[in-house]
């Protein structure tokens, strides 16, 4: 396997008003860096507002950070520019439901991507789309369904099948799976450790599930006040945890609990 993704001392701060005239500076990111090559699945761990959610937005594109890189086969991601951002690395949105347009329907909202992005005919787009449905487990029909017609489950495949649309080389996802209820949740990892086997493609994903983590992740990075604490393959985190805190979340059933 080989290099695919290096992030370099990415730092991110916010500004928090606090009362009416003073202002926090908050940094939720402070100088990460960690490699992810090509095919693997790294979780991300840490406390609530550790800098999971941050980091994870910053690698999709979706906020700038105020220091550091990110670069994908050696060549720099610039910040602003998501038409070859999202076309190499995609997201799968944490609420299914609310990341959809409730007025257009499945097939529409899937076709979009590659109208944006390629310059296949119609027919070509239709097919693709036609095809991804089949790939996440969901029926040709499902093209002219809208997104309240879905239950939960299938919302989370209609997600997955828009960030694999485009064959991408990194799908990031935050909390992705938190919502869905524990038959559901089985049913849609063993979906997407499928697809990572299917299409080599490298999984980055915040959890507060060790349950998760433990089966998916190959290397886990554990965050603490935006810091990188530990980043380690997932056997050597569970067994030789140099971190209390790693520790901590990694054999706790609810990390939330560790606050
Ligand atoms: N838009 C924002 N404005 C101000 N502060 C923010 C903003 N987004 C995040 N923060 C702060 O940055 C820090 C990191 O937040 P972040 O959401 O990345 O943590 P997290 O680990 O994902 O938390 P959680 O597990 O609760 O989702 C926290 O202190 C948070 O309050």
């Amino acid at each position: 396997m080989s290099n695919l993704l290096q992030i370099h001392n990415l730092t991110k701060y916010y500004v928090k008003q606090v009362g009416w005239l003073k202002q926090q500076r908050i940094c939720a990111l402070d100088a990460v860096s960690f490699t992810v090559r090509q095919g693997e699945t790294v979780a991300i761990i840490g406390e609530t507002g550790s800098g999971k959610s941050t980091l994870i937005k910053l690698i999709a594109g979706i906020d700038t950070p105020h220091a550091g890189s990110i670069a994908l086969n050696g060549t720099l991601l610039k910040p602003y520019d998501y038409k070859s951002r999202c076309q190499q690395i995609r997201m799968i949105f944490q609420d299914g439901l609310a990341s959809l347009d409730p007025q257009r329907n499945i097939g529409q909202q899937l076709l979009e991507p590659l109208r944006f992005n390629t310059d296949w005919p119609l027919a070509k787009q239709h097919q693709h789309v036609l095809a991804t449905l089949e790939r996440v487990g969901l029926l040709a029909e499902h093209f002219d369904f809208y997104p309240h017609m879905l239950a939960s489950g299938q919302l989370a495949r209609v997600c997955i099948a828009r960030a694999i649309l485009l064959n991408p080389l990194v799908i990031v996802a935050d909390e992705a799976l938190s919502a869905l209820d524990p038959s559901i949740r089985a049913q849609i990892i063993n979906l997407l450790i499928d697809l990572k086997k299917e299409m080599g493609v490298s999984f980055i994903f915040s959890s507060h599930s060790p349950e998760l983590v433990r089966h998916l992740a190959d290397k886990i990075l554990v965050l603490h006040h935006g810091k990188m604490l530990e980043f380690d393959t997932t056997v050597t985190l569970i067994t030789k945890p140099k971190q209390p805190l790693t520790q901590a979340l990694l054999h706790m059933e609810n990390l939330r609990k560790s606050v």
